[in-house]
């Protein structure tokens, strides 16, 4: 074996050197005959292959090329004194590399070692065009061995444009979608309006339960990386989610950390504008891969009742006249109704196109038809609590400025710190509450935006406790006195309360409430609560 390399390595200097001699003797047109007759002999000889990606193929750029560019940007290993060159796309945040001419990096996959080389020569003779090529011919030159050519291609080029468009992702902002013009379509058929998505949410800024938190973090990751799990079990690729819990809980704000998290657009579906089932699968079938579809505050949107014959439910606050209509009705395909919303959500047609999340909120969770909230549709329930303890130190974290922990507590009165913690359960508050008041003071120092929140939880307990002591009956007289509104709206807001903590026909939601409890738990369909 060793052998065979040696006259190998003597065969190619040898023609190196019938190279050298050929470009020092013959005239340039018999020289350009011989180098080339030369270079194929090299080529059959040689332990690799090679394959040129250029920029352009014939007058249309190259997508290859471009995926490789950004590829090896980001995830190859220069070769040591390789330059990289700079860039920033067209609305995009962040920076990317790219390899400067002629330098080569190095690249690993499936356990074999290829090598990249760019390419730039000057282009000769630029004929007529109407669209001018540019100055420079570019490629990019993959080496790879050739026993490992059938290992490489075309996976290791499958990868590389995964990767590229997961790159080109992440570093171009979100976009967010709206459905607000009411089904009618762009010039290029499209019913969504885009504007550039910039919500500043995140998993580090939400205040939640840190093992509830991170519950979730990981649901998603294992969900944007299933892509293997999802063709060995033949279930669709995506996933759906419904929050729920008292207005200024969290529940936009998760969503918005969510695609923050995940890099992923959104598509904000309103559906109070959508005007049949039609036109709901019309949406959907032009939603991209890698996005998060939202129906915000869903027992509003639509009266979505499932099953004809079933007793009358009371009517959501802002339903749609008209577009009100019992499963299998008459005038099925004029208005949306709930098996249109499940076929949208996880019929056939959910599958035209892959990755997708589907996100559900309400306040109001005992509204929705038990039909919705079966297996399979809803994965994942994560109930937007009011703030914890621990949810609070997050808050004050972020709107105070202290960094972590630590510092909170080695720099905080701790009488104060621990009546927050006393007082927080009590006070029901929500984080957006606890926001406006931390953000009402904050220009007073840290020390008296503390003791003012702690005021505030204590002031919300006790109005909770009397509010209480004196039953619904006394509430009732007290409105009717006219004492004041806030005693019927701590009227509404328990009923509220009430319906979260024992929602209707108990069987999906048995036992998991979590507040204030870490990590997550599986039902009996297989269904996740956070
Ligand atoms: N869990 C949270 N963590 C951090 N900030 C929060 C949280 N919940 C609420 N807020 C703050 O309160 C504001 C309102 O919250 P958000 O819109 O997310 O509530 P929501 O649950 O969607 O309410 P609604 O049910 O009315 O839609 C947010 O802009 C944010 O600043
Ligand atoms: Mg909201």
């Amino acid at each position: 074996m060793k052998e065979y390399w040696t006259a190998l390595a003597s065969l190619m200097g040898a023609f190196a050197f019938l190279q050298g001699v050929v470009h020092a003797v013959f005239p340039a047109e018999l020289r350009a005959v011989v180098v080339r007759l030369l270079g194929r002999l090299t080529r059959a000889f040689s332990p690799y292959c090679y394959f040129d990606v250029t920029e352009m193929e014939g007058m249309s750029t190259n997508e290859i090329y471009d995926a490789v560019q950004l590829y090896l940007s980001s995830t190859a290993a220069p070769a040591s004194g390789a330059r990289l060159s700079l860039s920033r796309r067209l609305n995009a945040s962040s920076f990317t590399f790219g390899l400067a001419a002629s330098d080569r990096v190095v690249d690993t996959f499936a356990g074999a070692a290829v090598t990249w080389e760019h390419v730039v020569a000057p282009r000769q003779g630029q004929g007529f065009s109407w669209r001018p090529l540019p100055e420079e011919k570019r490629r990019f030159t993959l080496r790879i061995r050739r026993g490992d050519r059938d290992k490489l291609l075309p996976a290791y080029l499958d990868h590389i444009i995964a990767a590229a468009v997961d790159i080109r992702r992440r570093s171009q902002d979100r976009m967010l979608y709206t459905n607000a013009r009411g089904g009618s379509m762009d010039a290029r058929g499209v019913p969504w309006d885009p504007v550039p998505f910039k919500h500043p949410s995140t998993f580090d800024t939400l205040a939640m339960d840190p093992a509830r938190k991170a519950a979730i973090m990981a649901d998603l990751r294992d969900f944007a990386e299933g892509s293997a799990f999802y063709e060995r079990t033949g279930r669709a690729w995506k996933r759906g989610y419904l929050l729920y819990g008292p207005p200024g809980t969290g529940k936009s704000s998760m969503i918005a950390a969510m695609a923050n998290f995940l890099g992923y657009d959104v598509y904000d579906l309103e559906l109070t504008e959508v005007s049949s089932n039609a036109e709901l699968r019309k949406l959907l079938m032009k939603t991209t891969s890698k996005s998060i579809i939202v129906i915000e505050d869903i027992d509003c949107s639509v009266d979505l009742t499932n099953r004809a014959g079933a007793p009358p439910r009371p009517k959501p606050r802002a339903s749609i006249d008209g577009a009100i209509e019992q499963d299998g009705g008459a005038g099925a395909g004029r208005s949306i109704t709930l098996s249109g919303l499940l076929n949208f959500t996880d019929g056939l047609w959910s599958c035209c196109g892959a990755e997708r999340i589907f996100v559900f909120t309400t306040n109001h969770i005992e509204k929705l038809d038990p039909a919705l909230l079966r297996s399979g549709r809803m994965d994942m329930h994560v109930f937007m609590s009011y703030c914890s303890f621990q949810a609070l130190k997050i808050l004050l974290r972020n709107y105070l400025g202290f960094q972590g922990d630590e510092e909170l507590d080695r720099l905080s009165d701790p009488a104060v710190l621990r009546g927050l913690e006393e007082w927080v359960d009590a006070a029901e508050i929500t984080p957006a509450d606890v926001s406006e008041v931390l953000i009402k003071n904050r220009r007073s120092g840290k020390a008296e935006a503390m003791r003012e929140l702690l005021d505030a939880l204590k002031a919300r307990a006790e109005k909770r406790r009397r509010g209480s002591a004196s039953g619904p009956a006394a509430a009732g007289k007290a409105a009717g006195g006219g004492e004041n509104e806030e005693e019927e709206e701590e009227e509404e807001e328990e009923e509220e309360k009430r319906a979260l903590e024992s929602p209707n026909e108990g069987k999906e939601q048995a036992g998991t409430d979590s507040r204030g409890g870490g990590g997550q738990d599986e039902d009996a369909d297989g269904k996740k609560q956070v």
